[in-house]
């Protein structure tokens, strides 16, 4: 089996799945089933996703329990995915929900078919109580009302209940909307318990988990820096070198101190200035690795070579591109390097390892299991790095979302405003400049950026907002400076909410707010003859302006 963090053979140390007691989500393809994982992470207990045709003859670890999630395909179609059946053979708890209850009655029995109708939205459940020796059912809808509001997005349904299987709750168009086995700890919803829609989707949740899985709830940050610290120095040994390449971003800062904190300086990282990072960028993440943090970080000035690479150039997947294989040619130079230099030292080693910043959300994007009817989105990923690279990969926040990265920082002592920084794009201000980026334009930007992240620090909006930054429009506008005609730069001003970054809302400024702003740039950036505030949402726009 293919392991995290390039280890493939069987002395792999222990991942998180075999440290804290796992609840396996099993994902037939819904667009909800990465919510399923995060709902039991924020319940404290781990849990990881893998797709629904996971054979279990291929898992090193045993689950405390299993969810099979829902599905966008019909279980009685020739073509429909399932489960390895030595699921049910494995002796643990399992909760279907939609798909994954459909799943359950089909392996039991083949009872499921279309409905008259599909059934999409807010659903009144009615729970029905059971006493005596088949109370055991009661467990997952325990504390929950008698009648609840769920949400429900389903087109087929059982048509009849499996053998030894009771109902445990129902809703206008579900006579089945839940069962329960009348022994054995296997239970079926046909609501998304996982979604907010669903009020007491937690408590459910967490009756599953927690009473009938007996799963720990000790999935801290905390209990998570120590194991990974132990995990990172039984995988990279007492000699080889790590290298990294370090933006002074939330994820690639956290990665790098805790690999810091695990094998001390012979963690190299790389920060490039590309010459279109914000202002001082490379001067305040050099004091805040180095002093700050302890890190050993280089700094490589590459400034005049990206510029003179991007000279000419306004196209934006060119822009990209130069960047991105630049950053590849220069890392490549840089490990070299370092390797050299280590050479007669007593850091002395091979460069063996590659740190790269990967979060949970990317490999959820590999992982979950797509077939020809669901759609796929689009996401970003930079990384692109290693490929070329002769270094093996190591992930330390491949389990992590982007919430419990930051957790990790602050218990990794990383100053507050570190952590909860808004995003910044690898290819930087590039990508803010439409058309030929110019060492003047970068500066222009540059400067209009700090006043505008300045004056929204300074009004407490900082965190409120998700991302913000100040872009240059293409051409040139005229204005009037001391009555002195001036040809100049046109600034746009871009804030927006979000929470995952695939979609995202303009934020609403007060007036007063954006008058300050533009007096402050027109004063005290020059060549600047106008300054715009962006409203355009994501979609049908994106964040960035290129
Ligand atoms: N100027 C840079 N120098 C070195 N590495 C960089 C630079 N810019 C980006 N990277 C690398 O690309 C990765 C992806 O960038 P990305 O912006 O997605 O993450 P981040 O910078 O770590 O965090 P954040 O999303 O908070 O900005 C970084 O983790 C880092 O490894
Ligand atoms: O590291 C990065 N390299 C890139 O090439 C890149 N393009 C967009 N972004 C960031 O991704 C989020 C969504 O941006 P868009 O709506 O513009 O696609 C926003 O947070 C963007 O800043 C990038 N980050
Ligand atoms: N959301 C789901 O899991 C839907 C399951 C199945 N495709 C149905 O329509 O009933
Ligand atoms: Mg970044």
């Amino acid at each position: 089996m293919t392991q995290p963090n390039g280890v493939t053979n069987g002395e792999a140390p222990a991942e998180p799945h075999k440290l804290f007691d796992t609840i396996l989500v099993l994902d037939f393809g819904s667009q909800y089933t990465h919510l399923i994982t995060r709902r039991l992470r924020e319940l404290s207990i781990y849990s990881e996703m893998l797709p629904c045709t996971q054979k279990l003859a291929d898992l090193d670890w045993k689950p405390k329990g299993i969810i099979l999630s829902g599905g966008p395909y019909s279980v009685y179609a020739a073509d429909a995915p399932h489960v390895d059946p030595e699921v049910f053979n494995l002796d643990v708890p399992i909760l279907g929900i939609c798909y994954g209850m459909q799943e359950i009655a089909w392996h039991f029995g083949k009872n499921v078919s279309a409905g008259e109708k599909r059934e999409y939205g807010h659903a009144a459940l009615k729970i029905q109580r059971h006493s005596g020796k088949e109370a055991h059912v009661d467990r997952l809808f325990a504390g929950l009302q008698d009648d609840e509001e769920v949400w429900m997005s389903h087109g087929d349904k059982l048509s009849n209940l499996p053998e030894n299987y009771t109902i445990i709750a129902t809703s206008d168009n579900a006579p089945f909307a839940g069962i329960a086995h009348e022994q054995k700890e296997l239970y079926g919803i046909q609501f998304h318990p996982e979604v907010t829609h669903t009020k007491s989707g937690n408590v459910l949740i967490k009756n599953f988990a927690v009473d009938i899985c007996k799963a720990n709830q000790n999935w801290t940050m905390g209990a998570f820096v120590d194991q990974e610290i132990a995990r990172i120095r039984a995988l990279v040994g007492d000699k080889a070198q790590v290298i990294g390449a370090v933006s002074g971003g939330v994820d690639s800062t956290v990665a790098a101190r805790l690999m810091h904190e695990a094998i001390g300086d012979r963690f190299h990282a790389v920060m490039v200035d590309n010459g279109v990072l914000r202002q001082d960028e490379a001067k305040q993440v050099k004091e805040t690795l180095t002093q700050g943090l302890g890190v050993n970080l280089t700094v490589v000035d590459a400034s005049e070579r990206f510029l003179g690479l991007l000279k000419g150039v306004s196209d934006p997947e060119k822009k990209r591109k130069i960047i991105g294989n630049t950053f590849i040619d220069i890392f490549q130079e840089e490990a070299k390097k370092i390797a050299a230099a280590a050479e007669n030292t007593a850091l002395a080693g091979k460069v063996e390892w590659f740190l790269q910043g990967t979060l949970y959300p990317d490999v959820i994007e590999s992982i979950s299991f797509k077939g020809p009817s669901a759609t796929i989105k689009t996401h970003h990923n930079v990384g692109g790095l290693p490929e070329k690279m002769d270094l093996k990969l190591i992930e330390p926040l491949r389990e992590l979302f982007k919430d419990e990265v930051r957790k990790l920082g602050e218990s990794l002592g990383i100053p507050h405003d570190l952590v909860w920084r808004h995003p910044f794009p690898g290819p930087g201000i590039a990508i803010r400049i439409i058309g030929e980026v110019t060492a003047e334009k970068v500066r222009v930007v540059q400067q209009a950026d700090k006043i505008f992240i300045e004056e929204i620090r300074n009004a407490g909006l900082y965190k409120d907002i998700s991302q913000a930054f100040a872009a240059l429009m293409e051409g040139k506008a005229v204005g009037v400076v001391g009555d002195q005609r001036l040809h100049g730069y046109i600034i746009a001003l871009r804030a927006v909410q979000t929470t995952d970054f695939m979609t995202a809302d303009a934020y609403e400024f007060e007036q007063k707010f954006l008058r300050r702003v533009k007096n402050r740039i027109g004063n005290e950036v020059q060549g600047v003859a106008r300054v715009l505030y962006e409203i355009t949402s994501k979609p049908p726009a994106t964040i960035e302006f290129e």
